[in-house]
């Protein structure tokens, strides 16, 4: 579903790379974490899988379409297979929470009468329900994070891509959304999500890429936030390839099938 191969980003000529040599695989329907320090590229990987940037070398390919010739004009079209979320919620404040989820089916063309149904629906899924004329200011961080991913989940991507998305809420309220995340991807959606939030990375024990200066130095199966090995390991511990879980295309009727994540316990590793 995501493959990078030595995918190589520089933001400046003879710059440090933000990212240097990266390949790694993502198979449909995994949940994978993206960890690693401050700086060491991994919201640059997120970007690169959404067009936001190019890769200076190395082929990076979404859905087995390689981003990097997708032209400009067609870049929004994307967002049909790739949704993301963001530390920030990045809502639209001067519309509705039913408003700011129309808009992402508003800018892919679809018609009214499907924007018309399909919307409460999603804000169902997100436990929004009630609230759908409320503007951003009337909610919590976590609401308008549900709002967030109401808006990325809509036109059922095949990815879903999240950078940070508990940075700014507290634990309680990051285990709920960790808890929705978990049923969009156990229904199918390919997830990848950047994180600080070691409390969630121990608690899932999900599959772990873990980036350091833009080295990619760990790709665990079941991992933790610390790496085993020690924050100093140069050399790349590739232990599994993809988990190869097959996507389904089903409603969010999710069996328990991983335990649901405990509030944590502060960790400080939070990013701000
Ligand atoms: N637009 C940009 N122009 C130049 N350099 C950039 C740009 N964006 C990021 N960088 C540099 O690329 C490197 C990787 O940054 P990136 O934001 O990908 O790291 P990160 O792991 O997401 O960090 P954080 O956890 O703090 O969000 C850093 O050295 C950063 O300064």
């Amino acid at each position: 579903m995501i493959r990078l191969a030595s995918v190589t980003k520089r933001y400046a000529v003879g710059s440090r790379p933000a990212l240097c040599d990266v390949s790694t695989e993502i198979g449909a329907g995994e949940f994978v974490f993206l960890v690693g320090p401050s700086g060491s590229g991994k919201s640059t990987l997120l970007r690169l899988l959404l067009r936001e940037e190019r890769a200076t070398t190395g082929l990076v390919e979404v859905a087995g379409r390689d981003v990097a010739r997708i032209p400009d004009r067609k870049v929004p079209l994307l967002r049909r297979t790739v949704g993301c979320v963001f530390q920030d919620f990045r809502l639209l404040p001067d519309r509705t929470v039913a408003g700011n989820v129309a808009f992402a089916l508003d800018v892919v063309g679809r018609p009214r009468h499907v924007v018309r149904a399909v919307v409460p629906e999603v804000l169902e899924l997100v436990g929004l329900t009630g609230k759908e004329k409320r503007f951003p200011d009337e909610l919590s961080g976590g609401e308008q994070q549900r709002v967030a991913i109401a808006r990325a989940f809509v036109g059922h991507p095949q990815v879903l891509l999240a950078d940070e998305p508990t940075g700014n809420l507290d634990p309680a309220t990051s285990a709920e959304i960790m808890d929705l995340l978990d049923d969009i991807n156990q229904a199918g959606t390919t997830i990848l999500m950047a994180t600080h939030n070691a409390g969630l990375v121990d608690a899932m024990r999900l599959r772990v890429l873990e980036l350091d200066a833009g080295l990619l130095v760990r790709d665990e199966r079941r991992g933790g936030y610390d790496n085993p090995d020690g924050p100093s390991e140069t050399s790349p511990d590739i232990d599994t390839g993809p988990l190869d879980t097959p996507a389904s295309t089903g409603p969010l009727d999710v069996p328990a099938q991983r335990p649901r994540v405990q509030a944590p316990a502060p960790t400080g590793r939070e990013a701000g």
